[in-house]
């Protein structure tokens, strides 16, 4: 086991809280093929919960290895038929700089390995996969390095040792995280789980933000978990993935993302949420809209690979590039939202467009205002929210893949059952339509009574429309339909099943007081039931146990103010490991997943 079990001192004191050197004072906690030592006190964050966090990640990472391969081979295979001499780009005009043979353009020694790093060219680097690949081989030309990862805020080491053990092809992993008493842990969980652990993770006792500024490009992933939001940590995160990397970050302020406090939000991300039906996709455009705007900062930008909601946080898996020019594409990609404070119509605004003459782009300001003052439905006013990431959160051909992998090795994977219900609901997703209505709150609008999923997927299918559901929530629907047709087809529906006469000033009145102008068809279309009601498989699954939700920070004293959230025999209590997982406060988990959520 660790260091100095055997010796006499039983306790070492490291900043303001006590190391125990006593072997019996720890559990061992599997997961995956990673095993931790906890000490009883749990001094070192973990949250079993987070396994559904920690298996994506690792089909993620999967992925990603595979992936990349398949750009390397493909860039290969383009080299063997272009000499290099006369490359492709250059025959264009397009100058860029290769990486060479020559390690001296750039190189670093960092852990023994020397790492060959071409800074691209001011202002017009790679801007493919293929592009970045070259950038990422080894010392022989035509050689794929393993990749480095950092976990920049690893706590007790578990992912960064579940990495290393489990993700065929990995090369070293890098654990950083600011507070001693998780990194003597992490050190002593690295050589607890033997000779694999030990000869890949290595971990260090640093602020993540100084350590990601002093290896810019240095990482293939950066994995950013942290309490609450990430956002002190993105513009240094973005600057250390290297071209064609990526960055995974996880947000668990979910209160503040989901609009309990506006302000908070903007001051942290950027951006204003609003608080709807979809606030949790909209957190995750938030966030992508944050990254995107720091990455952009160092002529670089972002491609969505995977964005999820799940339990009580977000997480994105994203890659990076650096490219001037594709940037100026980033205008286009974001997008304010008008909410009507009334029925909750909601519209998009882009912030950017583009005009192509003689086959010259020019990149100009949006048009707007895209909403006329009063809702064009019910008369009230519209709330702004925003700029959130309007372009899509994922890229399906990932997702078939990470999907496809996580299927073929299903027992390497705990939380399988769970990863695997929402990447299905995910690769469902319609993938160009941003944000969702939810069929209750249609309804709840105009006090009528709900037709079924089926029959309202028909009607939208029927008048020429797209439409799917959404893993953010099991009542949402994702349509390219405009709002006014949604609400013609609402209003066909009430026609049949008439409402009582309401107040003339609330929104569904108003709604109701128009005559439709497209007559909904409802009978039942091909296609019109989910792919999960086909096949008779659950999407969205209870949560295995009690209290499956966030934790407190790591040495945090559980004090009365804590009684509510965690039942009052925990207040004073004794803080054996089996009632530690009682004691995690429970928050939000409803069987709405919109209600916002509180951070941890
Ligand atoms: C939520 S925990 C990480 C959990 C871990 N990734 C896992 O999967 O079990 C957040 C960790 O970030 C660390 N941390 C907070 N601020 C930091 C900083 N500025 N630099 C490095 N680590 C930091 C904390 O000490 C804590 O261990
Ligand atoms: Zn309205």
């Amino acid at each position: 086991m660790g260091d100095g079990e055997g010796g006499g001192e039983k306790h070492q004191k490291s900043n303001d809280r006590i190391i125990s050197t006593d072997p019996n004072d720890y559990t061992i906690i599997k997961e995956g093929e990673a095993e931790i030592l906890m000490h009883a006190k749990n001094q070192v964050f973990y949250n079993k919960t987070q396994v559904n966090n920690r298996d994506l990640s690792i089909a993620v990472l999967r992925t990603f290895i595979s992936k990349r391969k398949e750009e390397h081979e493909a860039m290969s295979s383009k080299r063997a038929k272009v000499p290099p001499e006369v490359s492709e780009e250059a025959s264009a005009g397009h100058v860029e700089e290769e990486a060479t043979d020559d390690p001296v353009s750039n190189s670093e020694k960092s852990n023994g390995e020397c790492e060959v790093l071409v800074e691209p060219p001011e202002d017009e680097p790679h801007a493919s996969p293929e592009e970045a690949v070259k950038l990422t081989e080894g010392k022989g030309r035509g050689q794929l390095k393993p990749p480095r990862v950092l976990e920049a805020l690893a706590a007790s080491g578990l992912r960064s040792i579940r990495y290393a053990r489990e993700v065929e092809g990995i090369g070293q992993v890098v654990a950083v995280d600011n507070d001693k008493v998780s990194v003597e842990a992490c050190k002593r969980n690295i050589r607890f789980n033997g000779s694999v652990a030990c000869s890949k993770v290595e971990s260090h006792l640093a602020d993540a933000r100084v350590f990601m500024l002093t290896h810019q490009k240095e990482f293939d992933v950066v994995d950013l978990d942290p309490y609450g939001s990430p956002s002190v940590f993105l513009d240094s995160a973005v600057q250390t993935v290297v071209d064609g990397g990526m960055l995974m970050c996880t947000a668990t302020d979910m209160a503040v993302l989901c609009g309990g406090n506006g302000e908070v939000c903007y001051s942290k991300y950027g951006s204003y949420p609003l608080r709807g039906k979809y606030c949790h996709e909209m957190a995750l455009r938030i966030l992508l809209a944050c990254i995107e705007s720091h990455a952009n900062r160092y002529k670089r930008y972002i491609v969505p690979v995977l964005s999820v909601q799940m339990d009580f946080y977000v997480r994105v898996f994203v890659r990076i590039f650096t490219s001037a020019s594709a940037m100026k594409n980033t205008p286009l990609k974001l997008s304010y939202v008008y909410q009507c404070i009334g029925c909750d119509s909601f519209h998009l605004q882009c912030l950017g467009r583009t005009v192509t003459k003689n086959n010259s782009v020019r990149y100009l300001p949006g048009f707007g205002p895209a909403v006329p003052q009063e809702c064009s439905d019910c008369g009230k006013k519209f709330n702004m929210g925003g700029p959130i990431w309007s372009a899509p959160i994922h890229d399906q051909e990932w997702v078939t893949s990470i999907l496809a992998n996580v299927k073929s090795m299903k027992d390497r994977y705990p939380a399988y059952d769970r990863i695997s219900a929402v990447l299905t609901t995910i690769s469902e997703e319609l993938p160009d339509v941003p944000l969702f209505v939810s069929l209750h709150s249609l309804c709840g609008t105009l006090k009528c009574t709900s037709p079924s999923a089926v029959v309202f997927r028909s009607a939208v299918i029927n008048a020429g429309y797209r439409i799917s559901g959404t893993h953010v929530n099991p009542l949402g629907l994702k349509s390219d339909a405009p709002m006014d047709v949604i609400w013609d087809i609402m209003r066909c529906w009430v026609k049949n099943h008439p409402v009582k006469a309401q107040p003339p000033d609330q929104s569904g009145t108003v709604i109701l007081s128009k005559e439709p102008t497209l007559q909904a068809n409802f009978a039942r279309a091909v296609s019109s039931l989910s792919k999960a009601q086909v096949k008779k498989v659950a999407r969205f699954l209870p949560n295995p146990e009690r209290h499956w939700g966030p934790k407190l920070r790591a040495g945090r004293q559980i004090t009365s103010k804590h009684a509510s959230l965690l039942g009052p025999h925990v207040v004073n209590g004794s803080n054996s490991h089996e009632e530690r997982d009682e004691q995690e406060p429970k928050r939000q988990k409803t069987e709405d997943h919109t209600s916002p959520c509180q951070e941890s």
